[in-house]
């Protein structure tokens, strides 16, 4: 028998071995095992008999760690299928897998959009997203005329409607882009995706804005607010002719006031930027202008599908022109803010030479090695020195060299204070769209809107 004290938690132990051989056999096969017989609280004296009791042990050590086992299994089992129950939610619901991801907020107020999950049915997921959609949903008596195509684009026909608000007595015009009946589930999620993308953005002074829309069946229609007079390309090519006013636009411009626009356009870019967007597509003809001059950027497909799937497709990649794009663009590389700086250069450019294409001696096709050769375009007759060291700037090769939004504002702001705001700008002849189209590598069809003015 060995007495253990230890610091005031007495324990007597009783070795004792059970081995008919006694313990000295024991030490030798070095098997003893100790074995508590009796221990209770009351008592300091514990009774341990040390015994050679493998054949009982290892097997229940087996049987316990085989129990264990199973009991981890059948857990991690339920665990499972838990989560599965969780995650089709109430009444079997998913995720829209569009508008998911880091894009949940798109569906307004961060829920997520639900839809049956057996609902592969437009119907049925109209359904399921219309009351989503309930604070920008507009009743369709609402809508009254439709008073001309405007554009026919990749993802709906685009009109000039009139519409009656809720606090209007008068009808206002809108621009309704709508989506035919005869499509597909996965166009009409597109659609929707885009309605809730205008959600998530938010108003900016400078971003075309969403006024409404109608979501609970074909056709579904997007009512955005009608910028008049509209396309920044017509609007530069209106300037060439000796129009002096038209629905009460001075269609005149002096380099101050394309510094005017150039900020505001600027400000749109670093909003998307502070949401970790950026446009893809900066140009003159994506550019809709006001009356006061107000520039407000459209044609957000592209920074919607950065938003929805994380990068431009690269179907929707190659429909961008190329004389507009950064050199790591025209490499394939992903889209990104100080890309969208490198177009905004082109678009002063575009401004003040009042909608010429960009490298005229150079064949769309041909920019690329134009630009590896480290070659930028040359100082046009009528801008400043210091508007094309702003230009220079923007056409930066290496990406991390060129300014951001924010700080090219503040280029923009300190030239401006010297800029000239008397002289007009003036380019004697007049655009001929096939001709520009050819010459700028853009579709005669895209560009069809702006015949109009001509
Ligand atoms: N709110 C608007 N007010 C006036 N004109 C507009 C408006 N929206 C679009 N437009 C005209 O329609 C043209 C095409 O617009 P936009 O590129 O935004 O449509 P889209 O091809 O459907 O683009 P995306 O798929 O990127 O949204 C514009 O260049 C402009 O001339």
């Amino acid at each position: 028998m060995n007495n253990i004290e230890d610091s005031g938690n007495i324990a007597l132990l009783q070795l004792c071995s059970v081995h008919p051989a006694g313990p000295g056999a024991m030490g030798e096969k070095g098997h003893l095992s100790r074995v508590l017989l009796e221990c209770s609280l009351s008592d300091k004296l514990c009774v341990v008999r040390e015994g050679q009791y493998e054949v009982i042990i290892v097997p229940a050590l087996l049987v316990g760690g085989f129990l264990i086992l199973l009991a981890i299994i059948l857990w991690l089992f339920i665990r499972g299928q838990r989560s599965l129950r969780q995650s089709s939610g109430p009444r079997g619901t998913t995720s829209v897998p569009e508008s998911g991801g880091r894009n949940q907020k798109a569906a307004g107020h961060g829920e997520k959009v639900l839809v049956p999950l057996k609902e592969t049915s437009v119907e049925g997921f109209l359904r399921a997203i219309t009351p989503t959609l309930a604070k920008l949903q507009v009743p369709r008596e609402q809508l009254l005329e439709v008073l001309e195509q405007i554009h026919c684009g990749r993802c709906g026909t685009l009109y000039r409607a009139t519409m009656i608000t809720r606090d209007c007595v008068k009808p206002k015009s809108v621009v309704l882009k709508a989506l035919e009946d005869s499509v597909g589930l996965q166009e009409v999620q597109d659609f929707i995706g885009r309605i809730q993308f205008y959600q998530y953005l938010g108003r900016h002074k400078n971003l075309v804005q969403l006024e409404g829309c109608c979501p609970d069946r074909l056709p579904l229609y997007m009512m955005l607010e009608d910028v008049v007079p509209g396309n920044l390309l017509s609007f530069l090519w209106t300037c060439r002719r000796d129009v002096m006013t038209m629905d009460g636009l001075l269609y005149d411009l002096t380099e101050k006031q394309i510094y005017h626009i150039g900020k505001q356009v600027l400000l749109a870019l670093e909003f998307l930027q502070e949401k970790r967007l950026s446009h893809g597509d900066v140009a003159a003809r994506n550019i809709l202008i006001q009356t006061d001059l107000t520039p407000k950027l459209c044609h957000l497909g592209l920074a919607y599908e950065v938003h929805a799937h994380g990068a431009i497709s690269s179907a929707r990649s190659s429909t961008v022109p190329l004389k507009w794009l950064a050199p790591e663009r025209l490499l394939l590389r992903p889209a990104s803010i100080r890309g969208d700086v490198w177009s905004f250069g082109i678009l002063l450019y575009e401004m003040v030479t009042l909608g010429a294409p960009p490298y005229p001696d150079v064949p769309p096709t041909s920019i690329l090695q134009y630009l590896q050769r480290k070659k930028i375009m040359t100082r046009p007759s009528s801008c400043t020195h210091a508007m094309y060291n702003i230009m220079k700037c923007c056409w930066r090769w290496s990406e991390d060299s060129r300014p951001l939004p924010g700080e090219l504002h503040l280029r923009l702001e300190a030239a401006s204070r010297t800029a000239n705001d008397k002289a007009v700008l003036q380019v004697p002849e007049l655009v001929v769209p096939e001709r520009y189209a050819d010459v700028a590598g853009i579709s005669t069809e895209s560009l069809s809107y702006s015949y109009s003015v001509l």
